[in-house]
């Protein structure tokens, strides 16, 4: 059976009011939920060119459509969130911004919590690219067969130089960033701090556990958790000295040192005054004693999480514990960069599809053990998906794919990238809700991008640019695992399975053809695209997913097939943005998106 969708807009009245169904049922709960607590934050939005560029490449059908419905949004903005700790402040990159008359009077993308408003001439910066036709996306040319891969020497030195390439396991990062104490110092967390010795992040035994936090230190005035977005390093330090610099060569970097590793993001932070740092995160935070841990969930790379009941609502959360670095040989020991950024950027966010942090809280066995109470939802995806007999039907894929959307449409309007999505990073509770969570390697990113870490992202799930080793990039990488996401959706199974960061590059294109300057601009300028990669110059991957089965297998509209291609498009200039996918013509056709209430329920795992 062919899957040729039909779309809804021009044949079926019943199937649009089925669709609005779904959209406005979710967009009803996202509403009522918003004037129930009355605690959203209005956040100023950058509209679609703000967002991340101008290529032309919107339908104008949907403009429309957009337009309206941003126009609604905007009537319908649910009152400002109360803080539920404190705010984030991303600083403003001094050296980027126009000459700003002062801190307050300074216009910056950074300021997700707060009421600022950024106007888009200073985000136009940022997001202006450039436009590229349509039919260039992946080069999709139909191809009699595909030319072997096989490589005539090892390519891992063609690709890497003399560097050899660790095999990544998923869920495994090459890096970790921690805190150190030379940096809290120079950093906001700073000010009233009595001594180094009392840094809020360092662990010392010298230093009785009840002051590690430096309660005592804090004042409810220094309340804000302020977390600089992106500074430069400074090559002089704060003290530490250990971090590596890497100064870029050419272009508008030239005259400047960058950090190499996000671990040097914070390096650079001005100074502050006494009125603008500190951090009371933890002030008056209840006793882990107050939960009765059930069972372990699971043990990811940065924390332990635990299900657990909350002994005063009888409540069933999850708890999550942050590793901390214990090794005091290590020079950078304490309190995990990522779960500074993860329980920073969580405590900010509100919306249906990203995990709800409620609180943070401390104590337990060891007195410096901070955790973090999470809502509690009852699968992932990617142990649901280990677990199913059957698999997930084309509309309860949409809806899921539905749900993720909105919630990466939330936090790229508001300048997060996750970095980090994967299925067994999308919870799913037995009411068909889905929920982003893992914001260990989020992070803000601004105007002008600029250069970040590239390992981010599980390897599975990560985007060629970042294989190829770009370090200047936004929320496209994103959009490259939610396309590696969908497809694994549709079939259950992983999609470029990966064992080396080569192997992954290779398995991309040996399904969507080794990209060329014509299919992708700029490609062969990428630090790794030196190496000479086999030739597969034909996109495979609708053989992958057929328009027609006839063993019965998964098939995918052609509507379906343009949305996963557009999201896998290799070239980040042109894959789908957020916006574009959310608004895709496969959310319209039939099948359509299966309503939450009637998604399937799975019994708990052990
Ligand atoms: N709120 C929650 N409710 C239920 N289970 C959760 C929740 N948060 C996390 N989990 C489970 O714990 C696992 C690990 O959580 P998380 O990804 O946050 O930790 P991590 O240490 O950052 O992991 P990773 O190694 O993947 O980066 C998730 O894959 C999920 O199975």
């Amino acid at each position: 059976m062919a899957a040729g969708g039909i779309d809804v807009s021009r044949s079926s009245d019943a199937a649009k009011k089925e669709y609005n169904f779904y959209r406005n049922g979710s967009r009803d709960v996202y509403l009522r939920q918003s004037s129930r607590d009355g605690e959203r934050r209005q956040i100023k939005r950058p509209n679609d060119h703000d967002l991340r560029r101008n290529d032309g490449r919107h339908r104008s059908r949907l403009a429309s459509e957009k337009g309206e419905q941003r126009e609604k949004e905007e009537v319908q903005r649910p009152p400002e969130k109360k803080r539920k700790f404190s705010p984030i402040k991303w600083d403003v990159d001094q050296k980027v911004s126009k000459a700003p008359a002062s801190r307050e009077k300074t216009k910056s993308p950074f300021t997700l919590p707060t009421t600022n408003v950024v106007s888009n001439q200073d985000v136009d910066v940022a997001v202006t690219r450039k436009t590229y036709p349509k039919d260039q996306v992946n080069g999709v040319v139909r191809s009699p067969e595909p030319d072997h891969l096989t490589p005539e020497q090892p390519l891992e030195a063609r690709l890497f130089g003399e560097h050899p390439v660790d095999d990544l396991e998923e869920g495994q990062l090459e890096e970790e960033q921690v805190i150190d104490a030379p940096l809290i110092k120079t950093s906001r967390w700073g000010p009233g701090l009595a001594s180094p010795k009392e840094e809020l992040i360092s662990r010392d035994d010298n230093v009785p556990k009840a002051s590690r936090w430096n309660r005592s230190s804090l004042t409810p005035e220094c309340g804000e958790l302020v977390v600089s977005q992106e500074q430069h390093c400074n090559s002089s330090g704060s003290g530490s000295g250990h971090h590596s610099v890497e100064k870029l060569s050419g272009g508008e970097n030239s005259d400047h040192e960058y950090c190499s590793s996000d671990s040097n993001e914070l390096e650079n932070e001005e100074p502050v005054s006494s009125s603008q740092g500190g951090m009371n995160m933890l002030l008056g935070s209840r006793s882990v004693n107050g939960f009765q841990k059930l069972n372990k969930i699971n043990e990811g790379t940065y924390g332990v999480v635990y299900r657990a009941r909350d002994e005063k609502t009888k409540e069933i959360v999850a708890l999550k514990k942050i590793k901390m670095k214990e090794d005091k040989m290590e020079e950078e020991y304490g309190f995990p960069l990522t779960s500074l950024r993860e329980i920073n950027i969580l405590l900010s966010c509100n919306h249906p599809s990203i995990v709800n942090v409620k609180e943070v809280v401390v104590g337990g066995k060891n007195d410096g053990d901070v955790y973090m109470v999470m809502e509690h939802l009852e699968h992932d995806l990617k142990g649901l998906m280990e677990r199913m007999k059957q698999p997930f039907s084309t509309s309860e894929v949409k809806c899921l794919m539905l749900q993720l959307l909105e919630g990466m449409h939330y936090l790229h309007t508001n300048w997060i990238i996750h970095r980090d999505l994967k299925p067994s990073n999308l919870l799913m509770d037995n009411t068909g809700k889905l929920k982003i969570c893992d914001f260990g390697m989020a992070r803000q990113y601004g105007s002008p991008i600029k250069p970040y870490t590239q390992m981010v992202i599980t390897q599975w799930y990560r985007p060629p640019e970042l294989l190829l080793g770009a370090k200047q990039y936004s929320t496209e990488v994103d959009m490259w695992s939610i396309g590696c996401i969908m497809a694994e959706l549709l079939s259950h199974k992983p999609l470029f399975p990966g064992k080396s960061e080569l192997d992954q590059l290779q398995k991309i294109f040996a399904v969507l053809g080794t990209p060329s300057e014509a299919v992708w601009p700029g490609f062969s300028s990428l630090p790794n695209a030196k190496a000479k990669f086999p030739t597969q110059p034909y996109n495979q991957l609708r053989k992958k997913f057929p328009a027609i089965s006839f063993v019965g297998g998964q098939i995918l509209s052609e509507r379906g097939f343009d949305l996963l291609n557009g999201l896998l498009t290799l070239d980040p200039e042109k894959r789908l943005t957020v916006e574009e996918a959310l608004n895709h013509g496969w959310f319209r056709e039939v099948p359509l998106p299966k309503s939450q209430d009637f998604m399937p329920t799975f019994p708990p795992k052990r």
